[in-house]
């Protein structure tokens, strides 16, 4: 599906001049037609035409459809990629690649194939959603070790790229959760890849690949038990070593919290926020506390944990738990205010039309023309960046100066060390940032979502110079960013970021190379991001 060019310049005009008005009036009434059709359409298919039993069958038909593929002579096999449309994923890229590769059909493969409760392990398709299988797993009282936030996300996008919520200080990045990879390889073979089996390597080098090493066809995912309820702890700061100190005090703690995230509002104020899981059922005195977060007249969320600044000390509420893993749904984060505007949670347009949000991500991303694109490179920052807790206080100071767009996403995550040999593409802690007697270091996402402080001022903005500061930071301290996102670093400062040791012997050793695209075709920026950079350049 694509908007016909010769609507380009009317979308244009109306993103530029009308855009909350188009949001309301247009956006989200369409969206919210297409999430019910989509829901209806989830319903009737889990209920009536789920196949799990013919798991095996798609597997079957991928592996043909790859080792016909191989049979052709060499000059006819294009690079192969997944058919998934480029408007769909949750990246501000449009992947270009696609238009020139392979592209297998792995739509069908959605269903979620088994629970072991014994050993903790959902078996799942890769293209089953966040949403459905965590709705899936709350009726029977679990939960993904690493469940993030957007129901939009798939299981499998997330596997071959990474994952990481507000429980990982606990299970680490979503690849630890991962227990099996089956995938198909570039020949056709079929491989399922575990952390000790002779496919050991092929498991530690799949995280962060990008679908550049195999076709995934199937998953085994850890699950943790839940609680019906999230008891949420909201502790303002004004005082930047004061709240940094906190987050590593919690995270590092012998008996942490199931929970950490902060909003950090400024440099030096935040909100720090510990859920712990909970059952207040026979407990009427704290019904009282109960706060839905999830219904529509309420607030965006970060709206509301921003009202805890103002408070003298800490403040307690107790959140269903579905409705605390997709707080941040109906505001998408804080990335709907730059789509709409401060309108979304006006309190009128809450109670009469709250009920249309959230817009679907990737209905955001149908209707963009190449100029939004390029307004989504410029003068946007969409980021995730992963760097060592000790750097917390330097990297929020460091997004202040380059970008200024509050509120900033802080949550920490383990990064584990899995020894010589065993290192797959993001870098692993160096001895130095290990938690002592453990193998990980203890890290955390920066994210930053906005439109620049500088581009609402109307000041100039240098997106790429910027950007590629972050990453020079980035790369120095051991980190990196989330490959969803721009990146504007050339191939030899991605490798040097990154460590492609193993994954390049991956995939001489499997057989990917001339198969599937390498990983920085894949993830580089398709808009000539030089171009910019030259301008941005002569522009001092
Ligand atoms: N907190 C978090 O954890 C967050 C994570 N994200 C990011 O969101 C993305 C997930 O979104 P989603 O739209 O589901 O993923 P995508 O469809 O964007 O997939 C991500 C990458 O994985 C590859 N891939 C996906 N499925 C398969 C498969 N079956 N076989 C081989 N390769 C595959 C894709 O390759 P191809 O191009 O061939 O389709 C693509 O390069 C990830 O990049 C993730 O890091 C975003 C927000 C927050
Ligand atoms: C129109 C386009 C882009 C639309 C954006 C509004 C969305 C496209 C991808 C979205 C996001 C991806 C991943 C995220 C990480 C999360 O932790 C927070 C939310 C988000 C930043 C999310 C925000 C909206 C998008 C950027 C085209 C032109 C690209």
């Amino acid at each position: 599906m694509k908007v016909p060019k010769i609507l380009y310049p009317i979308i244009d005009v109306v993103a530029t001049h009308l855009r909350p008005l188009a949001m309301m009036y247009v956006v989200l009434p369409l969206s919210f037609i297409l999430r019910n059709v989509l829901a209806i359409h989830a319903f009737v298919y889990n209920t009536f035409l789920a196949s799990p039993q013919l798991h095996q069958s798609r597997v079957d038909r991928v592996s043909a459809c790859v080792k016909r593929r191989f049979e052709l002579p060499p000059e006819k096999q294009k690079p192969m990629c997944t058919a998934r449309a480029a408007w769909m994923n949750l990246s501000t890229r449009f992947a270009t690649y696609k238009e020139s590769s392979e592209r297998i059909y792995v739509a069908d493969l959605c269903d979620i194939i088994s629970l072991d409760e014994k050993n903790m392990i959902v078996r799942a398709e890769p293209l089953v959603e966040v949403g459905t299988m965590t709705r899936w797993l709350q009726k029977r009282g679990y939960m993904l070790a690493v469940n993030l936030e957007i129901e939009e996300a798939t299981l499998g996008g997330l596997a071959m790229a990474v994952g990481m919520s507000t429980y990982s200080h606990i299970s680490g990045l979503y690849q630890e959760n991962v227990v099996a990879y089956e995938v198909v390889l570039a020949d056709g073979t079929f491989v399922r890849a575990t952390r000790d089996n002779e496919y050991k390597d092929l498991w530690h080098a799949l995280p962060w690949s990008h679908g550049s090493l195999a076709l995934l066809v199937c998953l085994e995912l850890k699950v943790i038990p839940t609680k019906p309820y999230v008891h949420v702890k909201y502790t303002p700061f004004h005082d930047q070593k004061k709240y940094c100190d906190y987050i590593t005090e919690i995270s590092l703690a012998k008996d942490p919290p199931d929970f950490v995230e902060a909003s950090v509002f400024s440099e030096e104020s935040a909100v720090v926020m510990e859920g712990r899981f909970v059952d207040i059922t026979y407990d009427p005195l704290k019904w009282l506390q109960i706060n839905h977060v999830g219904l529509w007249y309420k607030q965006w969320f970060w709206m509301h944990v921003k009202g805890f600044l103002s408070k003298s000390g800490p403040v307690n509420e107790y959140v269903p738990t579905l409705e605390y893993v997709f707080r941040h749904n109906r505001g998408i984060f804080w990335a709907l205010r730059d789509q709409m505007g401060m309108i979304g949670n006006n309190v009128f347009f809450r109670y009469f039309f709250g009920w249309l949000s959230p817009p679907k991500v990737t209905f955001l991303k149908l209707p963009a023309t190449p100029e939004i694109r390029v307004e989504m490179m410029c003068q946007r920052v969409y980021q995730d960046i992963v760097l060592p807790l000790r750097t917390l206080p330097e990297a929020i100071n460091k997004a202040s100066k380059l970008f200024g767009c509050w509120p900033i996403l802080v949550y920490p995550s383990r990064v584990y060390d899995h020894g010589e040999g065993n290192r797959g593409i993001f870098p692993s802690p160096p001895k130095e940032d290990l938690v002592p007697g453990e193998n990980y270091g203890m890290f955390y996402d920066l994210g930053v979502y906005g439109i620049p402080h500088a581009v609402r001022k109307k000041l100039p903005y240098k997106a790429v110079t910027n950007m590629r500061e972050m990453e020079d930071y980035t790369s120095s301290v051991g980190g990196g960013p989330f490959l969803y996102a721009d990146t504007f670093m050339s191939k030899e400062e991605f490798g040097k970021m990154f460590n492609l040791d193993l994954y390049d012997k991956v995939r001489v050793k499997y057989g990917a190379v001339g198969h599937f695209p390498e990983l920085y075709d894949k993830i580089k920026p398709e808009i000539d991001y030089m171009a910019i950079l030259d301008q941005e350049n002569k522009t001092y």
